[in-house]
């Protein structure tokens, strides 16, 4: 069968010369117009399979699971001390526990609970917003870092200087940085650690060897990144997990994620130094793979309302008369706010803040529409080719929440499914995610009102759209305001926010 088409490679190099290190996610789109849904490229060591669609992505990674779950080896993010990381290990027992332990605790149901502790940061949100023309990054990272540090680990966030506040600060700055996951120089030359030869068969590759090589070798950068800042990760498996033993040897009865696994070890006969790892892992993942991703989230949404006042307004009309002028949003009022549900969800899929998912592999060889998938290809779904498809979205570059209403008003286009992933490995976070990205932005319209900032002469000053890319993307900083929309709601912001 013939490899899925694709551009033209280099003899030895394959496409190593074309393969993007920016904006991704936009070239991946470009070659799938050419070539199709389903794009071939090659780079030294490694197939590279591109999904342009949500019907390839389905069809491979959810149909046919049991092959298209695993992980390749992320060096670079291995180097930095995410292993054992649910979010990287590879399909098999280990994967499946984790798997087990993370999902149990965040399904719908599972994340009704924590709905009071989303409504109250919400508020505290927009309370800390209002009044702002700068530094609303840092108000959207204290919100997600305070609610995913609750849920893993049952503490209150003190202050913007707690340590938690730092750590996310922190893991955001590696994650942004640390290249395209699998895709950096350092992924796709493995050196041996036996004969230290590139792509060397003879000897079992193991490519962490890498972290070995002396930091002027060409190519090395994101190892030494990873070394660099190696120790971030291990205190953020670290600390809290200590924190959260300690308050249980001391009779704290407090529910969160971590908490609830401790407890289970505690009845076990016997507990392992893994046991431990994986527990300590989970939290980890949570609170790394949780917070930079709202927070992304919701700085698009801001960028969204920034260029939208007519979307802005709508919105707010249809929340003032469901939820009146003498209280602020509540999940009971979700159902009867439609426009606001479709504004969430173009927030989604305008600038999907995992814009390449997290690559799968390819664990057999595979055929798909008379093509061959090889065994061992890394296999991408490009979730923001997905959200630019023309043939689903009409001019998929507008921010346009009524595109999924029913005529006359929109065409009832389809909600975007790829932003949280697929199949087995799709995001167990996602029930959360989405209850904390819809009570912040709701809250937030409600109180508040969010426009372009205005220069030193009184004019407005002009936002350009500018995405920062790694493994998640958000927008790069622009000006903006924030003011309260009346008193009353000024007021009602302050009496119900808990203290930061
Ligand atoms: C808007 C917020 C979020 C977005 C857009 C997002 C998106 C994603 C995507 C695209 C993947 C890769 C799925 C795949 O491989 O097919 C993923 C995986 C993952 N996410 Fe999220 N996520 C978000 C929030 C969260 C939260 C709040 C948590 C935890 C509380 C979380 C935990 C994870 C974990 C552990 C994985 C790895 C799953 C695996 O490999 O089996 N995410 N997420």
């Amino acid at each position: 069968y013939p490899l899925p088409p694709g551009p033209q490679a280099d003899l030895v190099l394959g496409h190593l010369r074309i393969f993007p290190s920016d904006n991704e996610g936009i070239v991946f789109h470009e070659w799938a117009q050419q070539y199709g849904d389903v794009v071939y490229v090659k780079v030294p060591g490694r197939s590279v399979i591109i999904l342009d669609s949500v019907e390839a992505a389905t069809d491979l990674m959810e149909k046919r699971s049991a092959i298209y779950s695993d992980r390749p080896v992320f060096t670079v993010l291995e180097l930095v001390g995410f292993l054992p990381d649910l979010g990287f290990l590879p399909y098999g027992k280990r994967f499946q526990k984790h798997r087990r332990m993370m999902q149990s605790s965040l399904t719908q149901d599972a994340c009704i609970p924590w709905r009071d502790a989303q409504t109250v940061y919400a508020r505290q949100l927009a309370n800390n917003l209002a009044g702002t023309s700068s530094g609303h990054e840092s108000h959207m990272s204290w919100f997600t870092t305070a609610l995913i540090v609750k849920v893993a680990y049952g503490f209150d966030i003190e202050s913007k200087e707690d340590e938690y506040v730092q750590l996310a600060e922190k893991n955001e700055f590696i994650l942004n940085n640390c290249g395209t996951p699998g895709g950096t120089m350092v992924d796709f030359f493995p050196f041996c650690k036996n004969c230290r030869w590139l792509l060397c068969l003879a000897h079992q590759i193991d490519p962490l060897q890498v972290q070995h090589f002396p930091s002027w070798f060409p190519g090395t950068h994101y190892a030494n990144f990873a070394r660099k800042w190696r120790w971030v990760i291990r205190r953020l498996y670290d600390m809290p997990y200590e924190r959260v033993r300690q308050a249980i040897d001391n009779g704290d009865d407090t529910p969160s994620l971590v908490a609830h696994h401790i407890k289970k070890l505690d009845a076990q006969a016997e507990v392992t130094e893994d046991d431990i790892e994986d527990v300590k892992s989970i939290g980890a993942v949570a609170f790394a793979a949780g917070a930079e991703t709202t927070a992304s989230t919701l700085m698009v949404f801001l960028l969204a309302m920034t260029l939208h006042p007519e979307h802005q307004r709508r919105a707010q009309a249809e929340i003032d008369e469901v939820v009146g002028e003498d209280r602020l949003p509540e999940f009971e009022d979700r159902k009867s706010l439609p426009f606001v549900e479709c504004l969430v969800q173009e927030v989604l899929r305008w600038h999907p803040v995992v814009p390449l998912g997290v690559p799968h592999r390819c664990m057999e060889n595979n055929i798909y529409k008379g093509m061959l998938i090889p065994k061992g290809s890394l296999v991408i779904a490009n979730a923001q080719g997905m959200a630019l498809n023309e043939n689903v979205y009409d001019k998929p570059t507008e921010f346009n929440p009524l595109r999924y209403f029913s005529a006359p008003e929109g065409a009832e286009e389809p909600f975007f499914q790829a932003v949280f992933g697929f199949g087995r490995r799709i995001c167990p976070g996602r029930h959360l995610a989405l209850a904390s990205a819809w009570i912040a932005i709701t809250t937030i319209l409600a109180a508040c009102y969010v426009s372009r900032a205005i220069d030193e002469d009184g004019k407005e000053i002009e936002v350009k759209i500018e995405f920062l890319n790694g493994l998640t993307s958000r927008p790069k900083p622009f000006p903006c305001r924030v003011v309260a929309r009346s008193e009353r709601k000024a007021q009602l912001l302050n009496s119900s926010a808990a203290p930061a």
